[in-house]
């Protein structure tokens, strides 16, 4: 993933210093973009140790539109603790807004169906694509992520918003919009969940997996990351891991942790980061 590091180059060297919302401070640039042939390996970072079980717990549960981190913590994934309330719940974020985009008749739609749909039956189309700015449950941002939750809001709006897919040749291309991309700690999670979402897609549609392109907004690096950063940057990357599912599940709803196998990951070690709440 030179792609990758090159990007947090491209940060430190051209980015801007700029207050946040988390009161943390940044070094951001503007509108970025890299790619990823995923017949080249699957894009986990090797310059530093990932816990795949997260990311591929968290995209189990987006994909079952829970909003609650009670079954993600069941399963040794702490990452949504921070924003959610005493009660694990976190609003209508992504899963609600995937899977069940309320309608004005009270019914709900389910975009992820629309997807599957579109890939097995119209895989020309333009509109193949998925997103999660629901407008009118994002959160104030002037209030915490809790007092949102209980206002009915999101705990945070989407990062990872539009996900846009492409069929040519048998193969299925993404790409996904990023609103605001914290590089160090987030971009990894959602490259390499992005790729997750293609090989389970392209395995249920009968496809090969192709391309992920990732688009991001605002691109920064937290004031408190800077020295992890620099530590990374040193490191040479080496070959990538791959990606074996061991079954076809019924659909794109049933996929387990244990039916992923990620292949000959040799990582450099973790590095740990703080993260801006
Ligand atoms: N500031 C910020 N950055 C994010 O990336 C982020 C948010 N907030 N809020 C919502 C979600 C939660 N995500 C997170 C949150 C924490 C980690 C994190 O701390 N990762 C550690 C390991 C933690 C673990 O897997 O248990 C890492 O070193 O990658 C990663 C993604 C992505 N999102
Ligand atoms: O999937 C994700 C989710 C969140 N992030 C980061 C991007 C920002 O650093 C924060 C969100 O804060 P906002 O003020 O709402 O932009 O979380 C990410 O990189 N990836």
């Amino acid at each position: 993933m030179k792609q990758y590091l090159d990007l947090l180059q491209d940060v430190l060297d051209n980015g801007i210093e700029k207050g946040d919302r988390t009161g943390t401070g940044t070094r951001s640039v503007f509108a970025r973009q890299y790619r990823h042939d995923l017949a080249d390996g699957f894009p986990l970072l090797t310059t530093k140790r990932l816990h795949f079980k997260s990311i591929a717990n968290e995209l189990i549960w987006f994909l079952n539109g829970d909003t609650n981190t009670r079954w993600l913590k069941e399963n040794g994934v702490s990452i949504w603790d921070e924003w959610a309330t005493e009660e694990g719940d976190l609003g209508p974020i992504y899963g609600a807004q995937w899977t069940a985009w309320p309608t004005r008749d009270g019914d709900t739609i389910n975009q992820i169906d629309y997807v599957v749909n579109c890939l097995k039956n119209n895989p020309d189309s333009r509109r193949i694509l998925f997103h999660g700015w629901n407008v009118e449950y994002l959160p104030d941002e002037s209030i915490s992520p809790q007092e949102n939750v209980k206002a009915g809001r999101m705990a945070l709006p989407p990062c990872h918003l539009l996900y846009q897919f492409y069929v040519a040749n048998g193969r299925l291309s993404a790409q996904l919009m990023i609103r605001s991309s914290d590089t160090f700690l987030g971009l990894p999670y959602n490259t390499a969940s992005l790729a997750l979402l293609v090989h389970m897609l392209a395995q249920q549609c009968g496809l090969k997996p192709g391309e992920i392109v990732i688009s991001t907004g605002d691109t920064h690096i937290y004031s408190n990351h800077m020295a992890q950063v620099r530590e990374q940057l040193s490191r040479v990357p080496r070959q990538l891991p791959t990606l074996e599912i061991l079954r076809r599940p019924d659909s794109i709803y049933d996929y387990r942790l244990e039916d992923f196998e990620i292949q000959g990951y040799d990582a450099h070690s973790h590095i740990s980061a703080p993260v801006a709440v």
